[in-house]
């Protein structure tokens, strides 16, 4: 295995026992440019949260990850929906040669230039004359877009495409001081920065800054990096721009989840400076996915209002928003996980006891004329049992009857169904339950109805 220097200050490429390239590590390799961090931080802080944005790459990375691009005026919608929600930058396309895919991307960017102006698009450039042309046209359509230019940086995707470092370097540098000098924004980004040397991710970053880049992108493309790694690599940025002159530039995290790290990545990337995180709606994407979008926001909006700073998004809208995609990008929904099929759902009787409880509390509340605390008692029977009010996310609990229920179950289930519990009997209670226990299974909703209509 061998290290050294370039001449233009990038690491040679290092390799193994039979000549091929070895990718770096930024989990657990030393290397004298960035040290090893010894501790991390515990999370955000307060500001830092508070400042963090989102990048939404459900229109580009994500549908990478589907079988069908979706029509035009369903990915309107999604914008539409993205407005409401709060999310400000949406990267919508990249260069793939002419063809419907081309087309519908263009017709994306007017619609958005035309309805949804709050919202900044961006696209992706490859470093080729083409794909700089390309972005030129789209920028003809949507005066606010902004260009992620990129390139593989890793040494094995050097060699896999037959690239030596000098070859990136002047690619990116032509490519990003011509796509400014047409008066585009440049977001200058790399793939597999998680597995390229500090030395070469340093000379990128360098050209990227000198050649007018307003914002650099880091990107952990086939999900390798655990937290350490997402911090450690942004904090090496960090200082980098710094020694640049450049400390206010801003830094874009790009988070895969393939070995499951996605959210504590995104979590450490914004602890180490990084102030933009991309995301995809439900985690849609190539593989095992992008950093999801729901579990980076309920995260960033739960530090926010810990610490005191306003939410950045209208939560109530964040159901609605990832079920649209989902169903546009025809991806369904996992029982469970984040705002999985069953994240407000419960039968066990420990469980109802407690909502039940907290809801008969609202009422005395209520019966008192004190609605105030009222409320606060219907958000504690909401939340009891779970971190996420699903009143807050736009959705609603739901409580069903199964062979771990007991009365209160069958109470909670029978009120959510709009009946009057009190009218239901001991016994046709006990006969609910003993079916449920006998069958060793929920009940189906219309069983349940079935049940109750008899009552
Ligand atoms: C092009 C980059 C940002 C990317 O999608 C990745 O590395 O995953």
């Amino acid at each position: 295995m061998t290290t050294g220097t370039t001449s233009n200050g990038a690491a040679a490429t290092r390799t193994g026992d039979s000549d091929v390239p070895v990718d770096f590590n930024w989990n657990s390799e030393p290397d004298p440019l960035s040290p090893l961090p010894r501790t991390l931080p515990a999370e955000p802080t307060p500001e830092q949260a508070a400042n963090a944005e989102v990048l939404s790459e459900c229109l580009r990375d994500g549908l990478q990850g589907v079988s069908r691009y979706p029509d035009i005026d369903a990915m309107l919608k999604y914008v539409e929906l993205l407005d409401a929600f709060g999310v400000r930058s949406a990267t919508v396309g990249i260069h793939t040669g002419a063809g419907t895919l081309d087309a519908t991307m263009k017709e994306l960017l007017a619609g958005m230039a035309e309805h949804f102006p709050n919202i900044v698009p961006s696209v992706l450039s490859v470093c080729t004359p083409a794909s700089l042309k390309w972005t030129a046209e789209c920028r003809e359509i949507h005066p606010k877009l902004e260009s992620v230019v990129f390139m593989g940086s890793s040494p094995v995707r050097r060699m896999v495409q037959g690239w030596d470092m000098d070859f990136i370097l002047r690619r990116m540098e032509a490519t990003i001081s011509e796509t400014v000098a047409l008066g585009i924004p440049v977001i200058g980004g790399t793939e597999h920065t998680t597995q390229t040397a500090p030395a070469d991710v340093r000379a990128i970053t360098r050209v990227q800054v000198e050649n007018g880049a307003y914002r650099v992108a880091v990107a952990d493309t086939i999900g390798i990096a655990r937290p350490v790694g997402a911090y450690r690599l942004c904090s090496f940025i960090r200082q980098l721009l710094d020694e640049l002159g450049t400390p206010d530039m801003k830094l874009d995290w790009h988070g895969h989840r393939d070995t499951g790290n996605a959210l504590g990545n995104a979590m450490m990337a914004i602890a180490a400076g990084a102030n933009r995180i991309h995301v995809v709606s439900r985690g849609v994407g190539e593989r095992s996915g992008n950093a999801s979008l729901e579990e980076v926001v309920l995260n960033l909006a739960a530090m926010q209002a810990e610490g005191g700073h306003p939410v950045s998004w209208n939560m109530t809208e964040l159901l609605g928003l990832i079920s649209f995609y989902q169903e546009m990008v025809d991806v369904p929904t996992a029982d469970h996980g984040v705002l999985g099929k069953r994240y407000s759902y419960t039968s066990s009787g420990i469980h109802t006891d407690a909502i039940l409880k907290a809801n008969a509390l609202a009422d005395n509340a209520r019966k008192a004329g004190d609605f105030p605390l009222e409320q606060k008692l219907r958000e504690m029977a909401r939340v009891v049992y779970s971190a996420v009010d699903p009143a807050a996310v736009g959705g609603t609990y739901s409580v069903g009857v199964s062979q771990w229920s007991g009365t209160s179950s069958v109470k909670l289930a029978c009120l959510q169904s709009g009946r009057d519990p009190e009218k239901l009997t001991a016994e046709r209670v006990d006969q609910i339950l003993a079916y449920a226990k006998s069958e060793g299974r929920e009940l189906e909703g219309e069983e349940l109805e079935a049940w109750f209509a008899q009552s």
